[in-house]
């Protein structure tokens, strides 16, 4: 066969010609990935190489359609890689178990690539390979979704923003594994609760699995097995319905199980609790009689209190136990109840059991009301969505390979809610990079505000360089001094890890070069003393220019600006241009037309009068959003929230 027929006529001969003799690398091969992965091997591409650390789940077979149930508990990449080979036994393709943060895949990796696709979950690795595709000036082509909406965009040296450009808000997404086994937020609490409704009374969802996940990759192979010998646990976890059904829905029971076994089975994996505090299982007797807020358990009579306060721990074990009972009676006259937030003993339920859980890890209990604003929000993965944004890439691909950057302009999927039809809005123009990138420019630098004689360096290295400014192994020279005050090499500088700055000689007026070498990152620190004047005011503050330490309401303004769709807003739209389709069901339509649209017009508006901000605040709101990596298995969204 020609190698050319199988590639799509309607390019260019040069560009049918890329697509056969370019390499590509596409990492991760979970949703978006398969779908590229597919898209490539179908559209003619014949060299490829694809990354990802994860395993297959049984969870991921709805959607991610290389995989078979017979592929459960093997590498993602390499039966993603013999998938495609099925497909077209001639291409050359090539699979990596792995990590892309790791320093195995420098930029003479990057190198070999034309062209990069990342289809990721988190941030900590796109922003990683942000960084490498820059080092190693590789096109990369990022793409994320969330429930029915998401984004693709270009990312070249010289010609567009970077991954980081812009400042992300908070991220509102979570691994299968923090629901399951770390949880540390309110949030992840509500999520499990939610996922425990459905497999008690709902229809079974493999992605909503409540028990702990052995598969957690923080976990050794072979964590968790002597709990399951000695406890006594149930090992084969069969069916949580089935098992349920049998017990006859008995409260103590359940509880027992949930909240006392299942948390001792987690202790287990010792893993987990090396540097977390470790949760404490919780038994029915000790819940009932829990020595609670007396004034609360009176409350009931006001159901005003009742909605906005939290529930002591002995409220929330009558509820579960009422709300169970009730729900256990609906179910014998339906096949299975669908969780919705108005349904008041579903609602109950989910407000009892996340706040025992929270409990049981020593995070902040929450008011039904508080629960129910949170539930409401989560939205699951959409297979078609993911399809969506892979063939976006490809379309990108063919561009990027004809070298037509220019046309490569970001493209939203956005769901119209006045009717069924998504929408695809693409950029006129390219976003130019952020001059005040701290990753993108030529020498970069930030500004640091820290209380030098308060923050400790093992503090700065974790929530700072780390955490807020994203490196992976940062190495840290104190200028003029010349002395390496912070080391990637293991136990280095361990002596300095207690110290707070001024003891190390890191004073206002001090100037750090930090260097990470996996990511090939060098970045100027200039530091200034600060002291918050009170508890509301950050602890810290990273900014790209000096002008913009202002009081914070006058930098971020609107809160709600701070979840916004910055990217598109940031551009000037007296040019919005895109083709309009006549297809039913999906329209591609002009920018500005979308701005129009009610469901999408008040926070589009508002947000291009905040352009000027966005630029000033970008460095200084990534720094207050600065939170623990997240990926994306769940995603709560607000209306105004950016994809990734
Ligand atoms: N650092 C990394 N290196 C390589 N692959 C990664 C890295 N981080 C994440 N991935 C992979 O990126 C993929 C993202 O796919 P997706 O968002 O569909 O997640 P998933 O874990 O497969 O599904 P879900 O999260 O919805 O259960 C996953 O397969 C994940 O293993
Ligand atoms: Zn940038």
């Amino acid at each position: 066969m020609d190698t050319l027929s199988a590639v799509p006529c309607v390019l260019s001969k040069a560009v049918r010609e890329a697509i056969v003799n370019c390499k590509v690398l596409v990492v991760g091969a979970g949703g978006i990935g398969c779908e590229i992965l597919k898209n490539l091997a179908l559209s003619g591409f014949k060299n490829i190489e694809i990354i990802d650390l994860d395993t297959i789940d049984v969870s991921n077979l709805n959607r991610q359609f290389l995989f078979r149930k017979e592929h459960v508990g093997l590498p993602k990449a390499e039966v993603a890689r013999n998938t495609v080979l099925n497909y077209n036994p001639l291409l050359n393709v090539k699979a990596y178990h792995d990590s892309i943060t790791t320093s195995d895949y420098g930029v003479n990796f990057y190198k070999n690539f034309d062209l990069v696709l990342n289809a990721l979950d988190n941030r900590t690795a796109r922003n990683h390979v942000n960084r490498m595709c820059l080092a190693a000036d590789v096109p990369l082509i990022e793409s994320g979704t969330s429930g029915y909406t998401g984004q693709v965009e270009l990312i070249k040296k010289g010609y567009t923003q970077c991954y980081e450009c812009q400042p992300k808000p908070p991220q509102k997404s979570f691994p299968g594994c923090t629901i399951r086994n770390t949880p540390s937020e309110p949030v992840h609490c509500i999520v499990w609760a939610k996922h425990l409704f459905n497999q008690l009374f709902g229809e079974a969802d493999p992605d909503q699995d409540v028990s702990p996940d052995t598969a957690d990759p923080e976990l050794a192979a072979d964590a968790g097995k002597l709990a399951l010998i000695d406890d006594g646990v149930d090992v084969h976890r069969k069916s949580t319905y089935l098992w349920a059904k049998e017990i006859d829905y008995n409260a103590e029971k359940l509880f027992n199980k949930f909240f006392q076994d299942d948390i001792k089975y987690l202790l287990s994996m010792e893993n987990l609790w090396k540097k977390r505090k470790p949760p404490k299982p919780l038994a029915w007797a000790e819940a009932a009689s829990h020595e609670g807020d007396i004034e609360q358990e009176n409350s009931e009579d006001n159901p005003k209190t009742e909605e906005m306060q939290a529930w002591s721990l002995s409220k929330c074990s009558k509820v579960f136990a009422s709300s169970v009972s009730k729900l256990k009676e609906e179910l014998s006259h339906k096949s299975f109840l669908v969780w919705d937030k108005d349904h008041k003993e579903g609602m109950d339920f989910v407000t009892a059991c996340a706040n025992i859980r929270a409990h049981i890890f020593s995070i902040a209990q929450k008011s039904r009301f508080e629960v129910k604003s949170i539930a409401g929000n989560i939205i699951p993965a959409i297979a078609t969505t993911n399809a969506i944004a892979a063939g976006l890439s490809i379309l990108h691909a063919f561009k990027v390979l004809g070298k037509e950057y220019e046309k490569c302009t970001p493209t939203y999927i956005r769901q119209k809610s006045s009717s069924a039809k998504t929408l695809l809005m693409a950029e006129s123009t390219l976003i130019k990079a952020n001059p005040n990138c701290y990753v993108c420019t030529e020498k970069p630098s930030v500004n640091v505000s820290v209380n030098v004689t308060q923050m400790t360096v093992k503090e700065f290295e974790t929530e700072i360089l780390k955490k807020t400014l994203n490196m992976i192994a940062p190495d840290a020279l104190l200028e003029g001094k010349n002395v390496v005050v912070i080391s990637s090499e293991e136990g280095e500088t361990d002596i300095n890890n207690d110290k707070t700055l001024q003891e190390i000689g890191i004073r206002d007026g001090s100037i750090l070069k930090v260097d990470d070498f996996v990511q090939n990152y060098e970045l100027t620190i200039y530091i200034t003393n600060y002291v918050p004047s009170d508890i509301t005011q950050p602890q810290f503050k990273v900014d790209a220019k000096s002008e913009i330490y202002k009081p914070i309401q006058e930098v971020n303004g609107d809160e709600s600006d701070i979840n916004g769709k910055s990217k598109m807003d940031s551009n000037e739209t007296d040019d919005k241009m895109a083709t309009s389709s006549e297809d039913d069901l999906i329209e591609v339509i002009e920018a500005q037309d979308a701005v129009d649209d009610p469901q999408e017009g008040s926070s589009a508006k508002r947000k291009k009068s905040n352009v000027a901000e966005e630029q000033r605040g970008s460095t200084k709101r990534r720094k207050l959003d600065s939170s623990e990596e997240q990926d994306d298995d769940l995603i709560m969204l607000d209306d105004d929230d950016i994809l990734y």
